[in-house]
Order: C-alpha cells, then structure tokens, then sequence
C-alpha cells in the first residue's frame, strides 16, 4: 500500500475504513467509498483512540445487533485433547466461557435480537457418562439467563446424545420455542432448517448439515442407506471417522454430512423470494461449505452443490459455520460474501474467550470478537441501487 496521500485504487468495496499507525507524527486513514479506495494522512493527535482492532463508524446505532457462539461441548470431565492430541479441549471451563459470553450480551448498551448457538453444545461424552440431559440443562439454563432468545443449529455432537426424532421434541428444536415467525423447510425428510426475520429486510437461514448423514438416521432408513453408500464411494476405511486423505475428500467421514435435494430446493425458493424482497441474509449451518474457510476435514459433504446455491442468489452477503475449532474465514471471490467459520469455545482456555457481537448496519455487518475470535468488518456486497450512507459521506472528499 502506497501512504501518499489520497492515493486512489478501484474496488467493489461500499464504506470501510482503518487507521494505519506508522513510525511518523501522521495516521494514516484507508478509507474505501463509492467504489474507490483512498489514503489520507491526518495528524495523530487530531484522532481520538480507538480500538486497533474494530474501526469503522464507531458512532453509528446499529439497525440491529446479534450474539454469536460455536462448539461450547460442555462436559463435566477433565481436560483431554482433540483426536490428534495437537489442541487441548476444556471441558469443563467451556461453561464459564458461555457465561462470559452471556454477561457481555446481558449488559451491552444496544440489547442483541437473537444469540446464534452454531451446534455441539454438549460434548458427546457426555453420552458416556449418561449426563446428557444433565449437561444440556446446565447449558440450555446459562443461556436462558441472557437478554434474547437462541436459535440452535444442530452438529455431530448433537447426534452423540440424542436421537433425531429427540432432538425434534427438544429445547434444541428452535422453531418450536422461537417468539419470531419462523418458515420451516418441509418436514418429510424430518430435515432441522428454517428462515426468520428479526427485523425488516433481514433473514436468516439456519441450515441441517446432517440432513444426508450416518448420525442421527436410523439404520434401517433410505437416507442412512443412501449416506453410507455415499460416504463409501469416497472413504474406504473400516472405521469411517477415520478420513482418506485425498485434499477434499477428507471431508467424507462420519462426523460430517450434507444436504439432501429437498433442503437445497428450500433453500433456493427462500433465497429466491430475498432476492425479490431485496433482503440481506445470513446463511447458517453447523459445517463451513466454503474450502477456503476451513480445514477440509471439517467441510460439508456436498459443500459444492450448496455453494452452488448460494452463489446463484444476491440476497446472501454472509455464511457462518462452526465445527472447526480453529476458526477460519474467506470472502468468495465470485460473489462478495462473507464465509466466517467461528473459533469453538471447547478448545479455547479458560483464561481467554470465543465469542461475538455483530452489529448489522445498511451497508455492513461489523463482526465484534472476544478473546481468540478477532474483529471482521462485513461489507455486504455491492448493489446498484444502494443509498450511501453517512459513513460513505463522511468519506468522500
Ligand atoms: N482422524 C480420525 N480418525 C479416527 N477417528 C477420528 C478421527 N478424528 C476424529 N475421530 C473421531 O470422530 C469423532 C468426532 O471427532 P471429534 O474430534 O470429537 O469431533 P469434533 O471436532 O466435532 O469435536 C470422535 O469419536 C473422534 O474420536
């Protein structure tokens, strides 16, 4: 980056800006505004601090803000590893890092609309121990103590503990307990995906990233059958946790899965209908489906024909994904949209934290981390018809 000033280069980019502190009595302020980037030299005493982590208009109301939470895994169990002993799993702290996460959602000034809880919230040893009734009840009462109510995405853990048809009757089923409208996929295939809209020109879609899976089915349905002959064509390891590795096809093992026809038609008809509603819409699921965003081990089964989904609809600006503990991010380079996979609570220790605010605004989502999760401004992608806003004007020469 050159730090003339002014300096001038195109971009799709709508409104962002950053301070970059050099070894000189000037700040430099990037700024991007109607599609061009800048540079400006302001002098250091002239800026009041702000965070170096989170920088854009910090003196704008949101139109909304919502709290965001993967892979807690709870367990009232000592410390262990992951499988390949390289990161170590609290168990057990992974509670007092929710009730962190719950304290700061409980007293922030702009009170969030929803909290996103992206699955695994109990640990599958739990089904070891025969606590997981216990252990899900110590989380599920954590998180009712907080200022909004949770919309819970399922994850292979869920699986470890409970059956499907369970999970169905479950606190965990969200379309039963949500106070908001929720448009639920056809129910036939016993498929967990629904839509909602906290606030006007606004979706969400969680999704079921185990729709198409060996955990959860019976064995003695269609689906199971299907899935296991699926996961054979690619993995041929007697124990089918264990992946092939072949890049990609590391993601054929049996704590992942996939998406059948019938939710990716739902889907497709509900991204349709944002995109004549002109809506911006998060896409949430358990599984990253973007292999730039996370490790291939962690990707969803049929990752390709999801994203296929995705790609052919304006309306999604923002997929959020769990499951791999160490987090990830990548912005589709075809669309705009934002692919962040959140760093799992259960392998973050006690002394930090892993959670995050988003705060939404016209033109953006700006991603407020805690502990290992770090700050992510979301430009939503560009429209011909956007409004510029006072961000943009502030910026403009
Ligand atoms: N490389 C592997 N080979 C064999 N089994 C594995 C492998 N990785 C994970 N597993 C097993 O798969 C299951 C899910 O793995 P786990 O690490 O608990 O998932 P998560 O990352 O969702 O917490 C566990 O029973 C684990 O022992």
């Amino acid at each position: 980056m050159s730090t003339t000033e002014d300096t001038e280069h195109n971009t799709n980019s709508l409104a962002v800006f950053h301070h970059v502190t050099l070894f000189t009595p000037y700040r430099y302020v990037f700024g991007v505004s109607r599609n061009i980037t800048f540079l400006r030299r302001v002098s250091k005493h002239t800026l009041t601090d702000v965070s170096p982590r989170m920088e854009s208009c910090p003196e704008q109301t949101p139109l909304f803000t919502f709290g965001v939470i993967a892979d807690i895994q709870y367990a009232d169990i000592d410390d262990g590893f992951n499988f390949t002993r390289t990161r170590r799993r609290y168990y057990r702290s992974s509670l007092q890092l929710l009730k962190n996460a719950i304290d700061c959602w409980r007293e922030s000034t702009v009170k969030p609309e929803f909290i996103l809880q992206l699955g695994d919230i109990i640990d599958g040893f739990n089904k070891n121990h025969d606590t997981s009734h216990r252990a899900l009840d110590t989380v599920l009462t954590e998180l009712s103590s907080g200022p909004a109510e949770v919309h819970h995405v399922w994850g292979n853990h869920e699986f470890y503990n409970f059956s499907r048809s369970e999970l169905l009757r479950s606190r965990l089923n969200s379309t039963l307990h949500s106070e908001k409208s929720v448009n639920a996929a056809p129910a036939d295939g016993e498929v967990y995906a629904y839509s909602f809209s906290p606030v006007p020109g606004f979706t969400f879609v969680i999704l079921d990233g185990y729709d198409v899976s060996l955990l959860g089915r019976e064995e003695s349905s269609d689906r199971y059958r299907d899935s296991l002959s699926l996961i054979r064509e690619h993995n041929d390891n007697d124990d089918l946790n264990c992946p092939v590795f072949k890049g990609l096809e590391e993601r054929y093992t049996m704590f992942n899965g996939g998406f059948s026809k019938v939710q990716l038609d739902w889907l497709d008809s509900v991204l349709s209908s944002c995109d004549e509603k002109q809506d911006r819409v998060t896409v949430v699921c358990h599984l990253p489906v973007h292999p730039d965003s996370t490790t291939p081990i962690c990707l969803a089964w049929n990752y390709d024909e999801l994203l296929a989904v995705l790609r052919s609809h304006r309306c999604v600006v923002c997929f959020m994904a769990g499951h791999d503990h160490e987090g990830g991010y990548h912005k589709d380079e075809d669309t705009g949209t934002h692919h962040l996979t959140l760093e799992g609570v259960i392998e973050t220790p006690p002394d930090s934290n892993a959670f995050a605010t988003v705060s939404v605004y016209e033109d953006r989502m700006e991603l407020r981390g805690y502990g290992r999760v770090r700050d992510r401004v979301f430009l939503f992608p560009w429209r011909p018809q956007e409004q510029h806003d006072e961000c943009n004007d502030r910026f403009t020469d």
